[in-house]
């Protein structure tokens, strides 16, 4: 291409990424959502992580095989930590620019308090500074859901030996995957101990949720005896 076509082609391309709507103005679009439709939001996604936290554990080896109470016992034991933990992943992995914030942003605007939204966000924040790769995030999960101390788990050596092979892979995985940071494992088992905390937190947002006589899925109320 000739000179004068490249400074045309320059002035075109300035003019263009010049011209963008700012940030601030997604942020402005996500104003037009109520606190209802952001509720809303919020529910489909917790209803579709639980579904897809039950396909998942399911699928692991051995869980099946428990006594069927106890793997009733662990699911709702564990839901809450898995739910966040798979949110937390979901939200650090890299989304499409401006859609983070704009989540994040609807997040805060569903009518969960503020002292919860805090924590939750510093717990996002925890989880994507760990940058764990896939099998890491999938056998926490695992780990997570197959703590043999949850409420009425009835035969918890039994969930023991499930979860024991999983926390040495885990532990084999870190080192290979982190070699220059040798305490990476145990940064990992910390997200678990956060993790824990957020139960609180959690139970406290579906109380305040229910007394101002939001509607929850069939599924939801199951898991969580809401
Ligand atoms: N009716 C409900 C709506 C949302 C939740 C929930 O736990 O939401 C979670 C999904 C992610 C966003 C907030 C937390 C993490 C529970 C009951």
């Amino acid at each position: 291409i000739t000179k004068e076509q490249e400074a045309l082609m320059k002035l075109i391309v300035e003019a263009y990424n010049k011209h963008q709507i700012p940030q601030d103005v997604t942020k402005q679009l996500v104003r037009f959502y109520s606190t209802e439709e952001n509720f809303l939001l919020l529910t489909e996604i917790a209803t579709s992580q639980v579904q897809v936290l039950v396909e998942f554990t399911k699928n692991i080896p051995g869980f099946l095989s428990l006594d069927h109470e106890d793997q009733i016992a662990l699911l709702k034991g564990s839901a809450v930590e898995a739910m966040f933990l798979r949110s937390a992943q979901v939200f650090s992995r890299k989304m499409p620019k401006g859609h983070t914030e704009v989540l994040e942003e609807r997040i805060r605007k569903s009518g969960i308090s503020e002292e919860f939204i805090t924590p939750l966000f510093n717990f996002y924040k925890s989880v994507g500074e760990l940058h764990m790769v896939l099998e890491e995030q999938a056998l926490l999960t695992a780990i997570t859901i197959l703590t043999p101390d949850r409420p009425y788990v009835k035969d918890q050596q039994a969930v023991e030996r499930l979860q024991e092979p999983m926390v040495n892979l885990l532990k084999k995985l870190c080192v290979l995957q982190h070699p220059q940071e040798p305490q990476y494992f145990a940064r990992l088992l910390g997200r678990l101990t956060e993790l824990r905390t957020l139960n609180h937190y959690h139970a406290e947002m579906l109380t305040s949720w229910r007394v101002n006589d939001h509607k929850f899925t069939p599924l939801l109320c199951e898991i969580w005896d809401v």
